[in-house]
């Protein structure tokens, strides 16, 4: 008698990017409590990886997480991949049953966007598993109340975040830039971070309604990384400084490495800093290496596509 080997359940696969605030700045908190920003992201090539596999109906959600730093992400449903499920499963009218893989390659809790990577990623690759077709503006739209951030992960390459950081315009850019970033295991709470940001601006924050990107806007234009370097400006760096103070020191490493910018990446407390080339972003992070001044060290390009299915 032959058996006939059991077919494997479908499955997609999609790729997210973290991303990097170019210059974020940050007006006074809104009744709603959050804050008006006006962004420029960049994606990075540094990507999270979702498999999404059918599983029959009323299972429920299952999730699995490797990478390095795979111990520090929740498994339930704080997870932002499963609350993505739900999201898209509550939009289309199906039931939210799915066994999701998350491969990270975006450092956790650092500023950098790998959670709403994740939950970009899951809203593609339940899309394709299920056949629902959404229009990338639904998409957007159910990513918009996952997290701020999540709209860019879809997007992805370089964009102006306006309102929560959700709505956006695609930037123009020529050419590559290089990046190497110093992440720290202790990473900071972004909520904790705009609530230092309030402590240190009072009740009178500037607005954010006169922000002026033209110089940077025009880097990128030109595919000038010096002039880039010079733009950069995130008004959230004081309150990550002021929380952890020790990253001034990184900073300056950086600086003293003939870096062409160096910031706080997003609401930290990841240090990035551009580089004039590969050779360069590798020198940077080998020093902050041998001077003690990170947990870890990544180098990598921008911009990077957004979540697309492999
Ligand atoms: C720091 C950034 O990464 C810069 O892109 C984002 O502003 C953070 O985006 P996110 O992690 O997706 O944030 P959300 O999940 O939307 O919000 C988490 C918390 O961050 C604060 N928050 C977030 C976005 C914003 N424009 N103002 C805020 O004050 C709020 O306290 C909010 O409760
Ligand atoms: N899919 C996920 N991957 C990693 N962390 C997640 C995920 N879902 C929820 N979390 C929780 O959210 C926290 C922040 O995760 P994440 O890596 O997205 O931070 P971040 O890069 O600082 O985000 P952001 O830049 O959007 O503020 C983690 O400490 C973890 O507890």
């Amino acid at each position: 008698m032959s058996h006939l080997a059991a077919a494997p359940a479908p499955s997609v696969r999609v790729r997210a990017p973290g991303k990097i605030n170019l210059t974020l700045r940050v007006g006074p908190v809104a009744d709603d409590g959050y804050h008006p920003l006006v962004t420029v992201f960049q994606a990075v090539a540094l990507h999270e990886e979702i498999t999404a596999t059918e599983v029959p109906e009323g299972a429920g959600i299952s999730l699995t997480v490797e990478g390095p730093q795979a111990d520090r992400v929740p498994l339930d449903a704080s997870n932002l991949a499963w609350q993505a499920v739900e999201a898209i499963a509550r939009h289309v009218g199906l039931d939210p049953s799915v066994a999701l893989h998350i491969a990270k390659g975006v450092p956790v809790a650092g500023g950098m966007a790998g959670g709403s990577a994740d939950a970009a990623a899951t809203l593609l690759a339940c899309d394709a598993l299920w056949g629902t077709a959404l229009p990338r503006e639904e998409l957007a739209g159910l990513a918009a109340t996952l997290g701020s951030d999540v709209p860019f992960a879809l997007l992805g390459h370089t964009a102006v975040g306006t309102g929560r950081g959700h709505l956006l315009t695609p930037a123009m850019t020529r050419g590559e830039f290089h990046w190497a970033f110093a992440t720290r295991d202790d990473g900071l709470s972004t909520p904790a971070v705009y609530r230092r940001f309030d402590e240190l601006t009072g009740p009178t924050a500037p607005s954010v309604d006169d922000a002026d990107d033209n110089g940077l806007m025009q880097a990128l234009r030109a595919g000038d990384p010096t002039a880039l370097g010079e733009a950069l400006q995130n008004d959230l760096e004081a309150a990550a400084l002021d929380l952890r103070p020790e990253l001034a020191r990184t900073l300056q490493i950086a600086r003293d490495g003939g870096a062409l910018g160096v910031m706080v990446s997003g609401s930290g407390p990841t240090v990035a800093a551009l580089a004039r080339s590969r050779q360069h972003a590798l020198a940077l992070a080998a020093t902050w290496t041998a001077e003690d001044a990170a947990d870890a060290v990544w180098c990598t390009t921008a911009p990077a596509p957004g979540a697309r299915v492999l």
